[in-house]
């Protein structure tokens, strides 16, 4: 029998607001594959990632988190959130810190951090680049180098599913390729992604599918009109849409 997918969810309509925001959504992502979550400005991707996350409540509709209901998920440390860099605001903590909270679900209460937690945020802090930096306030980095702190943060958990709304924003583009070199190779390893883009960029070549939302719905890009949506960037290193379900190309 095969393992269930990491990502699984089907029909979802959320509201905020008293405004509908998703409708009938449905996506996958299986362990190995690289999804990127594509569409314009306001099209729903946060409010969607959002939801997959159980951080807002979705009316219709069902998400299971390998295998299981989110409503009774508890396995959080097999997964890793990289929200979008505004929604985070921390005031006087260091890079390292902010790392070690990626063990959080990891540990016991009160717990302190054991030798494999530092090893996995020495490691974690090493594969962004940022060893140097462990000792920095936050506050202090850069824009790209804070983007980084949160890459790896999720990166220390040691996820099998990995979400990240728009990580790459702010970064420069050398350090993108490094990135996406190295969500690759952990793609390759296994390492499910599904990753909130509005440029490819480097990540073009990581990418196994895209999913494209268009106010709210899953669109398919090829008989998407321009003029009804902004279908966001093309896609050159990719053959064809995939279903969201199926993950079959066309
Ligand atoms: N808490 C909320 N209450 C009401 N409407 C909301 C709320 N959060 C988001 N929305 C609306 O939902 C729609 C989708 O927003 P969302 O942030 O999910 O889009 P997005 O595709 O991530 O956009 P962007 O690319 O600009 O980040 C927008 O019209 C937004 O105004």
């Amino acid at each position: 029998m095969t393992a269930p997918d990491p990502l699984h969810a089907e029909g979802l309509f959320v509201s905020l607001g008293g405004l509908p925001i998703l409708r009938d959504v449905s996506i996958s992502v299986s362990a190995g594959e690289a999804v990127a979550l594509l569409g314009g400005n306001g099209s729903g991707k946060s409010t969607l990632v959002r939801t997959l996350m159980g951080l807002v409540p979705h009316q219709e509709g069902s998400i299971s988190l390998f295998g299981e209901p989110l409503a009774t998920f508890r396995d959080w440390s097999r997964i890793g959130y990289v929200p979008q860099h505004s929604a985070v605001a921390v005031a006087n903590a260091t890079v390292r810190e902010i790392v070690s909270s990626g063990r959080l679900a990891h540990r016991r209460p009160f717990q302190w951090l054991r030798a494999v937690d530092h090893a996995a945020i020495d490691h974690a802090l090493d594969l962004v680049g940022l060893a140097g930096r462990a000792g920095w306030p936050f506050a202090a980095l850069s824009g790209g180098q804070k983007q980084r702190t949160l890459i790896a943060r999720a990166l220390a958990s040691q996820p099998e599913l990995l979400v990240m709304d728009e990580p790459l924003a702010g970064v420069d583009l050398h350090s993108q390729g490094g990135l996406a070199d190295l969500l690759g190779r952990l793609a390759d390893e296994g390492l499910a992604l599904l990753v909130v883009l509005h440029e490819l960029g480097p990540m073009a070549a990581v990418l196994h599918r895209a999913v494209t939302l268009c106010d709210g719905r899953v669109v398919d890009r090829e008989t998407t009109g321009a003029h009804e949506c902004q279908p966001g960037p093309p896609l050159p290193s990719l053959t064809g849409l995939a279903d969201p379900i199926s993950g079959v190309r066309s």
